[in-house]
């Protein structure tokens, strides 16, 4: 698989950046510390990720770490000393949540430890991927805290009341398995196949048109912020945005004369 370079200039302390396609694969790069989230990674993150957002060469975005962790929550010996004033002064975890205003779809690919702050970077990812080794917990509670990047709030929607106070409450891990049998994730696989099968789909994704991707995206995460009534109508106003585009022209036509459609992102 060919892969080069991104962002060439720009060098990165606790990630890597490589381009295949119109893919942009990130991996978290903190092995010693299993890729737990210091402040340096998530500036990182969110740097390298706007960048990719507003480059039009990239379709999505996966993000992974190592065969074994993803990220094994947030940087503990970072915050052991921090006081309250401290923590809520600076707003400590405002910056997470930068990651929810990317309009193109993210993808993780996720192996080993997705625990706490790094099962949280998972979460606010659109589709996750497990490797057959993934671990996911949220083991805050065994630290004398709470989650604080969106744990509690996306693990009830995405498994329910009871499961969420079970992980939470108990801090115990699940496997791979149980993730999917929870439907945290949308598929298992081989951890040494993990990152070419989540590519493969990450590829398929960008291969369509740009804003009709991300204005799928838009309309789904917004599901999780209004009800049903509000949420329909949002889809329709998308929806019919859509005819303002040259894509969907081109899609509907490319059908109607059996060809291949040819996307412009317009
Ligand atoms: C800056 C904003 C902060 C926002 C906070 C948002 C709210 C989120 C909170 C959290 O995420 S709290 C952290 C939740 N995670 C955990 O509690 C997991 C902690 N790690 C473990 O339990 C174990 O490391 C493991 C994952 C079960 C693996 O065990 P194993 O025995 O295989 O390896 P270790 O020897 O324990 O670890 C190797 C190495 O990595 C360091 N490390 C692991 N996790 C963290 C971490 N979360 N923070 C900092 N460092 C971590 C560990 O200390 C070892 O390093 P050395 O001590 O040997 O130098």
């Amino acid at each position: 698989m060919f892969r080069k370079a991104l962002f060439r200039f720009s060098t990165y302390n606790f990630i890597s950046v490589t381009q295949k396609g119109k893919v942009a694969l990130i991996q978290l790069n903190r092995p010693k510390a299993l890729n737990a989230l210091c402040d340096g990674l998530i500036k990182e993150l969110n740097q390298v990720t706007q960048e990719i957002d507003a480059n039009p060469e990239y379709g999505s975005i996966v993000i992974t770490g190592s065969e074994k962790a993803f990220a094994a929550g947030a940087d503990i010996k970072e915050m052991q000393d921090k006081s309250f004033p401290q923590v809520q002064n600076i707003q400590m975890l405002a910056s997470w949540e930068n990651l929810t205003n990317i309009k193109k779809p993210i993808l993780a690919a996720v192996n080993g430890y997705a625990l706490g702050g790094g099962f949280e970077l998972a979460l606010m990812c659109d589709i996750i991927y497990a490797g057959e080794n993934a671990k996911f917990g949220l083991p805050e509670i065994t630290l004398g805290t709470i989650p604080g990047c969106g744990g509690t709030q996306r693990l009830i929607r995405a498994v329910g009341k009871s499961k969420a106070m079970e992980m939470t409450l108990t801090g115990e891990f699940i496997d791979a398995q149980t993730a999917l049998s929870y439907g945290l994730v949308s598929k298992v696989v081989p951890a040494q196949n993990l990152v070419e099968e989540t590519l493969k789909v990450a590829e398929k994704i960008a291969s369509f048109s740009k804003p009709v991707a991300a204005l799928i995206k838009d309309t789904i995460n917004e599901a999780e912020n209004i009800g049903l009534r509000e949420g329909v109508k949002y889809e329709r106003k998308a929806f019919y945005s859509t005819f303002a585009t040259q894509d969907r022209k081109e899609g509907m036509s490319a059908f109607v004369e059996k060809r291949k459609p040819s996307w412009t992102d317009n």
